[in-house]
């Protein structure tokens, strides 16, 4: 069953003359369980695919589902429980006056948790940060660390689905592959379903089960893993795409 539905997508900004139309029909849908990533080059749309889906762009028409649920204009509570987002960069989406026991515990009992201090001690193992984390500030933390952290939060609520915003292009070369094998990690561990923006087709080719190929707004190609490794796309701009990659 489809976790995430996504038919004839579109999200503007702005009026008029000023009008930018950002995503253009994009239709795909990821399952259950499954990384599905969005490719392209900067400006194609794929962010505003993952913001439109938490309703950060709130100019959009088409139909979205759920968990085979409508999602509508407005996103009830309950919605992010479901789904998160975890962004590129986690010095922008940290309060910096917030320690890391501030963030996850404001988080959980936002979510109705009532074993705060149980969870926040949990979750920072489960990203492989540990106790000594647990009252430091933004500023006294890696970005490596902080990325962890973001996705502690996003983690936080038990949702099935993350929305995953180039999560390791703001961190040191050196650090990515931490993060991205602790996403995998997770996804495996909890039967996570991922929807991932990058730019880098190596990493989506080591982290997604399909990717959509998106070109000024709309999806060129969906490919399945096998045919990104075996460089076997059919349409002009993802062969491009796959050839500047080597
Ligand atoms: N808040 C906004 N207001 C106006 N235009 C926007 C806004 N956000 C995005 N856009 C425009 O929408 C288009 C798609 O941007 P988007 O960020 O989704 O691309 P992207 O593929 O994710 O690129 P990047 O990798 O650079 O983030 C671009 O032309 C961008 O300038």
């Amino acid at each position: 069953m489809s976790m995430l539905d996504v038919n004839g997508l579109n999200v503007w900004f702005g009026k008029n003359r000023d009008r930018v139309d950002a995503v253009k029909g994009a239709t795909f849908d990821v399952g259950q369980g499954e990384s599905f990533g969005l490719v392209g080059e900067s400006g194609s749309g794929k962010s505003t695919i993952l913001r439109a889906i938490t309703g950060l762009a709130p100019n959009w028409s088409g139909a979205m589902t759920l968990d085979g649920k409508p999602i509508g204009k407005k996103r009830p509570k309950e919605f992010f429980k479901t789904v998160q987002m975890v962004f590129q960069d986690p010095y922008a989406s940290l309060h910096p006056r917030h320690s890391v026991d501030q963030v996850l515990g404001e988080t959980l009992h936002l979510h109705g948790f009532k074993d705060i201090d149980a969870r926040v001690v949990k979750l920072l193992d489960d990203v492989g940060l540990g106790q000594k984390f647990r009252f430091r500030y933004p500023h006294q933390l890696s970005g490596g660390q902080r990325q962890r952290v973001a996705i502690a939060r996003a983690l936080a609520p038990e949702p099935e689905l993350l929305l995953l915003d180039e999560p390791t292009s703001a961190l040191d070369v050196s650090v990515q592959a931490e993060i991205l094998n602790l996403l995998a990690d997770l996804r495996n561990d909890r039967g996570l379903t991922y929807l991932m923006v990058s730019h880098d087709l190596s990493v989506v080719g080591h982290m997604c089960d399909r990717l959509a190929v998106m070109k000024d707004g709309e999806i060129v190609e969906i490919l399945g893993v096998e045919a990104l490794r075996a460089m076997n796309a059919t349409h002009p701009y993802s062969k491009q795409l796959l050839q500047a990659s080597l």
